[in-house]
């Protein structure tokens, strides 16, 4: 690691840090999750995906299961019905890879090795479409997770890759963010004001 990269490490660190705590106080976090909830089914309209992989959220993260259940039973009423489906990552802390496995309201949950609950014994569901949730992004669709580097490493390996489109409140963008090198931008990003990359 060079000067620059540590350098980046550092200043991201502290970014997720600010970010963070900007987000556990959101004081309008009601209007701005309902807002974006009304982004994401709009934007869903049309796509060809049938498998979608989100998240559980923790510490502040916009909530994606509402939205993202309303569309799998939408898919119940098209001309030809599919059976959509919704995937929560289920992380490996020990060799670091992370995988999807089905999830459905109500379904069983279990902790995580970082307490973050998952799916309990679903099967492997492969997204062509994956919200990752964003506490902050940049300019080119850049994001900045909890530094667990899980989307990053998922993506860098798995062919074809899904379609990525990354979720925050608008407050999370950070119009200087620096990309580290194994960054990958995200193939869009939805805010509670709309599409805001590709711009
Ligand atoms: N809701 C939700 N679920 C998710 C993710 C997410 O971002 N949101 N993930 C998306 O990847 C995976 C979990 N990612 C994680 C990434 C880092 C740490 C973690 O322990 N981080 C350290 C700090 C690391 C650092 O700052 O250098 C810590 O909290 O102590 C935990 C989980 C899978 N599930
Ligand atoms: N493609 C990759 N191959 C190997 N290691 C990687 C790769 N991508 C990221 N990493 C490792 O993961 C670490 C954390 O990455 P980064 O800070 O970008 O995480 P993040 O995107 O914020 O977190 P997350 O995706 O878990 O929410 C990096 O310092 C790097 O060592």
């Amino acid at each position: 690691m060079d000067n620059s990269d540590e350098r980046k490490a550092a200043e991201k660190k502290a970014l997720r840090k600010s970010l963070l705590e900007q987000r556990l106080n959101l004081p309008d976090r009601l209007q701005r999750a309902d807002a974006l909830q009304q982004v994401m089914r709009i934007w869903l309209v049309g796509r060809p995906d049938v498998v979608i992989g989100a998240y559980w959220p923790i510490k502040g993260e916009f909530d994606p299961l509402p939205a993202l259940h309303r569309w799998k039973e939408d898919g119940e009423l098209v001309d030809q019905p599919q059976l959509r489906r919704i995937g929560l990552p289920v992380v490996d802390k020990v060799h670091k890879t992370m995988t999807f496995h089905a999830w459905y309201p109500g379904c069983p949950m279990e902790e995580d090795a970082y307490g973050i609950p998952k799916p309990k014994d679903t099967e492997v569901i492969v997204p062509t479409l994956l919200f990752a949730p964003c506490v902050g992004y940049g300019p080119g669709g850049y994001r900045l997770g909890y530094g667990g580097g899980f989307y990053d490493r998922m993506l860098a390996t798995l062919e074809p890759k899904p379609f990525t489109v990354g979720l925050g409140f608008g407050t999370g963008f950070v119009e200087d963010f620096e990309p580290e090198a194994h960054d990958l931008p995200l193939d869009a990003i939805l805010n509670d004001y709309g599409v805001v990359w590709p711009v």
